[in-house]
């Protein structure tokens, strides 16, 4: 039986986990201290017209990626595990992406395009636009937690640390866009913070040539996390008492 330990605080039971298939070892898996972290599911990242289509990268990866996060998520929900949204951007004056004192100013490809194409501005990546927007299919569900943030990986300037801990959490699932920069940024800031970090290779999408998947891949696999498949997480967390009541 779960040892209460404060007033709306129930421990976990010891045997409530269950088993992830995974790369390069299997992981175990508690519902209470997992949570799915959706990176960047925005118009801009996943939608033909949104920003790093215009920019000139393939979506088209996106799509397959969608369907499998769409799964994920609702196995994910039916187990009681926490979703967490990441949401990329700034205000539409782009205070919060930094000036040319900042090498965000330099790098984003975001940026980079507007400066190009000045009709732009406004529009790509600006809280309130469609570009910013969480695309229609993955839209959050009541009691998903949605962060906010400004740079690639979500643990940076971000509460997200501390609403993790505050819940005990202690896994991530990442799924969303792009594996090669804001899900592996994320991650290895997670390594980092004493996270055990979990891709979905089939629930992510990359940005630039297929050579980047597989390196990004091989760097979570090797020396940050583990890799796994949407089909074996929603296997595994479906065999969790709540799942199944
Ligand atoms: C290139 C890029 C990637 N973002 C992400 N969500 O991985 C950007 O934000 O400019």
């Amino acid at each position: 039986m779960a040892a209460p330990l404060h007033a709306g605080y129930v421990a976990p039971s010891a045997d409530d986990h269950v088993i992830l298939p995974a790369r390069p070892e299997p992981l175990t898996l508690r519902p209470s201290e997992t949570a799915v972290i959706v990176v960047d599911m925005q118009n801009a990242y996943a939608s033909t017209g949104g920003y790093v289509d215009i920019a000139g990268f393939d979506v088209s990866g996106a799509a397959p990626a969608i369907r499998q996060i769409g799964k994920t998520l609702e196995a994910a929900r039916a187990a009681g595990v926490t979703v967490v949204y990441f949401q990329n951007g700034w205000d539409p004056d782009y205070v919060e992406a930094g000036g040319p004192g900042s090498p965000n100013w330099h790098k984003s490809n975001a940026l980079k395009t507007m400066r190009a194409r000045p009709e732009l501005k406004g529009q790509l990546l600006a809280k309130g636009g469609w570009d910013y927007d969480i695309i229609d299919q993955l839209k959050p569900q009541p009691g998903d937690i949605l962060i906010p943030k400004t740079r690639y990986s979500g643990f940076f300037n971000t509460n997200v640390d501390s609403v993790l801990r505050s819940r005990g959490i202690r896994t991530l699932v990442f799924v969303g866009v792009a594996t090669n920069v804001c899900v592996e940024s994320s991650l290895r800031d997670a390594f980092h913070l004493e996270y055990f970090g979990v891709v979905l290779e089939d629930a992510v999408h990359h940005l630039g040539p297929d050579f980047i998947r597989e390196a990004s891949l091989y760097n979570v696999e090797k020396f940050f996390g583990w890799v796994s498949t949407t089909a074996d997480f929603c296997g595994a967390i479906s065999q969790t008492p709540a799942a199944k009541a």
